[in-house]
């Protein structure tokens, strides 16, 4: 991985660089993080707080490759959330280029600017359509995904920011805010129920209506991880257990029992006005005990 300076001031220092053969990316090194980001997906890799271990899971056997998505960091699952008809799970977004808009680097983070827009990219979504990312790095990360549908009629779309926290086991890891929540369970297909999450151990597969913020807590780490949404309505809990991870060519062995995702999510469409933009985000901060 050979790396070149883009931006560099008393604060910090963006490099690009390449992953795998050919993804080509970004290097951020601040007084207060260290992140990488992948062009490709426009997808967030890594996110490490100063005298925090990782935040962000990324597999080790990940496939940096095109047509391919990157397994870990924060995959943007745009424009539908899971599968659709017979398009494949979660949209094409986190299979596209995006370009490197801009770099700012300030005392307390570093912001980049992403985007991508395109037409007639996938056969079931053939609308013209723009995608903006701000990600805000510092001691805390705040991401927000702008979409513009640049057509002339109404589109829906459903999306995810597809978050792997890294944990010290899944087993250690509550989210108390969902428990009075009602979650519809994709692996029995159970809908609108509520029950207590003792722990976030796979398999598990969960569509939270739920739109505030929650709070992963590690006990084993003594971590907690808070995430606040921005215009999202659910919150999909998602660990595959190890006889799904075993089948999975990019999860390196073992990797189920390191994240745990939680993933801000509109899991069911959304109105895409002609000519507006609308956003979805999240804050993520995160806290030692
Ligand atoms: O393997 P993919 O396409 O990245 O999807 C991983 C998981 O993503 C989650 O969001 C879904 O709820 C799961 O059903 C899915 O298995």
């Amino acid at each position: 991985m050979s790396s070149s300076i883009l931006f560099a001031n008393q604060f910090g220092q963006v490099d690009k660089t390449t992953f795998g053969e050919a993804i080509r990316g970004l290097l951020i090194k601040h007084q207060y993080c260290q992140a990488k980001i992948s062009l490709y997906g426009g997808q967030v890799l890594t996110w490490q707080p100063e005298e925090h271990q990782a935040v962000l899971w990324l597999s080790q056997d990940s496939e940096f490759s095109p047509g391919k998505a990157i397994r870990g960091g924060i995959p943007l699952c745009w424009p539908w959330f899971g599968p659709y008809k017979d398009g494949g799970n979660h949209g094409f977004a986190r299979q596209q280029v995006w370009q490197l808009d801009s770099i700012d680097v300030d005392k307390d983070a570093v912001t980049v600017i992403l985007s991508w827009h395109g037409e007639k990219v996938h056969p079931l979504w053939p609308a013209a359509c723009e995608l903006r990312q701000e990600l805000v790095l510092g001691k805390e990360f705040k991401q927000t995904l702008y979409m513009k549908n640049a057509g002339d009629i109404e589109l829906e779309y459903s999306g995810a920011l597809h978050s792997y926290f890294c944990v010290s086991a899944p087993e250690n890891v509550d989210i108390k805010a969902l428990n009075p929540a009602k979650f519809d369970d994709k692996l029995t297909g159970e809908k609108g129920q509520t029950a207590i999450l003792p722990h976030c151990r796979g398999p598990l597969d969960r569509v939270y209506h739920y739109d505030k913020a929650v709070q992963l807590v590690d006990r084993h780490w003594q971590r907690t991880i808070e995430i606040l949404p921005e215009n999202t309505r659910q919150w999909v809990v998602w660990n595959p257990g190890t006889a799904t991870a075993e089948k999975m060519s990019d999860v390196h062995r073992g990797g189920e029992h390191e994240f745990v995702c939680v993933e801000a999510a509109n899991s069911q469409g959304q109105k895409l006005p002609p000519g507006r933009w609308v956003t979805m985000g999240q804050t993520i901060r995160v806290s030692e005990h």
